[in-house]
């Protein structure tokens, strides 16, 4: 499913009209009866009322309005805005409801205080102020509305965009819409996924409102939200003549004599995934620690210096390299002098798919001109601070501008970056983003980020498609999370995330009609 920019919406919406010929009364009525079935489903009785603002977001308000009317639903409707404002669509669908003999009451200072008594009355709230057309800080009275809105306890729920939500950034304006469900049209937008105005939002529901697949073909969308469907389609078959070998061959090179549970959790997490043969790199003082924690990767000891891997000693994976179908570098190395010398020959060496994460982008960092040398597909896995290493810049400057970030570093060194945070994002060297919407606050803990490294080895030890085993590796990761965090949001631990992989895998591989991903949104 395509993730668009606002202006992206506006065009296709132009051309579904312009040159499809569906009238944009019908895309509203579709996106007005969409928003009246999820209320409907989630709560069949008690007052409604709408706030409609005087574009089409509002327009869409009063269809919700409309529809509810026709129902019998006990709604009450405001309507924002100067008369001579109103975007046409907007003023049809006043008359539409006027000439049903529905009552509007137009927002004036004097009836402020009928409005605070309506919204506190209320169980639900239709937030249909401003949608994707907000430009500039809310103008009056919509801070003073939404402040009063926010003492209500009536549910919100959001038409398109929660008002006050950058829909292209997700920034929040000093006011904005705290929803509980946002029913937005045709294709989420950015500001769902990002932070902070991704808190605002609730649940998402992404409704059809008949916009036609040619209408989308006319332009370059490169961006998409993981599904759960998309996702099962590529789980790579389990033939029932099959063999370790079917499986792949994944080596993790990880660890260091003060680091000896990360291998473990790499490991552990890969073979979990479903490769068939895993073997574990591990500086020799590490290595009898290691292997008396896990039985079932094969191990293999490397020279080590104080402790962590020594350079100069590579013959054996030279020899070896090729037999590997990838290789994951990271987790628990630690950080040494001649670190990068030897992350840098490695890097040389490889003729895999080469995953590279947690010590090994703080390697990296040092001198990312040994990233030239790669003969094979790289795939970097950082958190927003090592992120930040790696572009040179703060964490905060990350997390404002995430997609951006991580679109420029893959194509800038033509490798794949898997952004983790809530919503990870897989940038791709072409400059495509996917959004992954499964995690969950459970995965907030030491040491899920190795669970992850070992699952990337796992799943692209198993498949061909680099693109579709680290989209399947992140998506099924944040399921485990899921899984976990039902259980406890506090407890989970990274050997817990492990645990939870199996099921996750079950619930994908068994995934009908009645799983749907939910966005959490905070
Ligand atoms: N395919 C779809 O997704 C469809 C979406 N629909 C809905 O349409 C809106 C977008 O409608 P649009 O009319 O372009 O814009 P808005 O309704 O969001 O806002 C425009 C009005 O808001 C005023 N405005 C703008 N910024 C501010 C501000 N900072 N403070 C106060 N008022 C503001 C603006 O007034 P101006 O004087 O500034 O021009 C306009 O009056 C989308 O979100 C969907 O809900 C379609 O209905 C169906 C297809
Ligand atoms: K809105």
């Amino acid at each position: 499913m395509y993730v668009v920019s606002a202006q992206q919406m506006r065009e296709i919406d132009r051309f579904t009209i312009e040159q499809i010929g569906i009238p944009s009364l019908v895309l509203m009525e579709n996106a007005g009866v969409a928003v009246v079935r999820e209320v409907e489903k989630r709560w069949p009785y008690g007052n409604i009322v709408i706030l409609a603002g005087p574009g089409n977001n509002g327009g869409d308000g009063l269809v919700v309005a409309r529809h509810l009317m026709n129902r019998g639903r006990d709604v009450s409707v405001w309507l924002f805005g100067e008369e001579n404002k109103r975007s046409e669509d907007c003023r049809r669908q006043v008359d539409m409801l006027l000439n049903c003999g529905y009552t509007i009451r137009e927002w004036r200072e004097g009836q402020n205080e009928a409005l605070k008594a309506d919204m506190r009355e209320a169980r639900v709230i239709i937030d249909a102020l401003l949608g994707t057309g907000t430009r500039g800080e809310l103008r009056p009275p919509y801070p003073l509305v939404i402040e009063q809105l926010q003492q209500c306890e009536s549910k919100v729920v959001a038409v398109d965009i929660p008002t006050g939500v950058d829909s292209d950034t997700g920034k929040t304006l000093q006011h904005a819409v705290q929803a509980d469900l946002t029913v937005t049209f045709a294709f989420p937008k950015w500001g769902h996924f990002l932070y902070p105005g991704a808190a605002y939002v609730g649940e998402l529901v992404v409704a059809d409102i008949s916009i036609p697949s040619r209408a989308t073909s006319e332009f370059v969308l490169k961006d998409q939200l993981l599904t759960a469907e998309g996702m099962q389609k590529k789980l790579p078959q389990r033939p029932r003549f099959s063999h370790k070998g079917t499986y792949g061959h994944a080596l993790i090179i990880a660890g260091s004599k003060e680091m000896t549970g990360a291998p473990v959790l790499s490991a552990a997490a890969g073979l979990r995934t479903g490769c068939g043969l895993l073997t574990l790199a591990i500086p020799e003082p590490a290595l009898p620690i290691v292997a008396g924690k896990i039985n079932e990767p094969v191990f293999w000891e490397w020279p080590a210096e104080s402790g962590h891997f020594a350079c100069g000693s590579y013959a054996f994976l030279k020899q070896r390299v090729s037999s590997f179908d990838v290789v994951a570098i990271g987790p628990g190395l630690g950080k040494w002098t001649g670190g990068n010398q030897w992350l840098s020959e490695i890097i040389r060496m490889v003729d895999v798919p080469l995953i590279l994460d947690a010590d090994a982008l703080n390697l990296l960092s040092e001198d990312l001109s040994i990233l030239r040398a790669k003969k094979s597909p790289v795939i970097l896995t950082p958190h927003p601070g090592e992120m930040g290493r790696l572009c040179g810049c703060k964490t905060a400057d990350v997390e404002k501008d995430r997609v951006g970030y991580a679109r420029e570093f893959a194509q800038k060194y033509q490798v794949y970056v898997v952004l983790k945070g809530t919503y990870t994002l897989i940038a791709t060297p072409d400059g495509r983003i996917f959004v992954n919407p499964t995690g969950s606050a459970a995965l907030a803990k030491g040491g899920s980020g190795d669970v992850l490294t070992g699952m990337l080895a796992g799943m692209l030890a198993q498949t061909e498609d680099i693109e579709s085993g680290i989209q399947l590796a992140v998506f099924i990761h944040g399921l485990a999370g899921e899984i976990c965090g039902a259980k406890s949001m506090y407890a989970t631990l990274a050997g817990d995330i492990i645990d939870a992989i199996g099921p996750a895998l079950q619930k994908l591989s068994f995934a009908g009609d009645s799983f749907r991903t939910d966005f959490p949104g905070n």
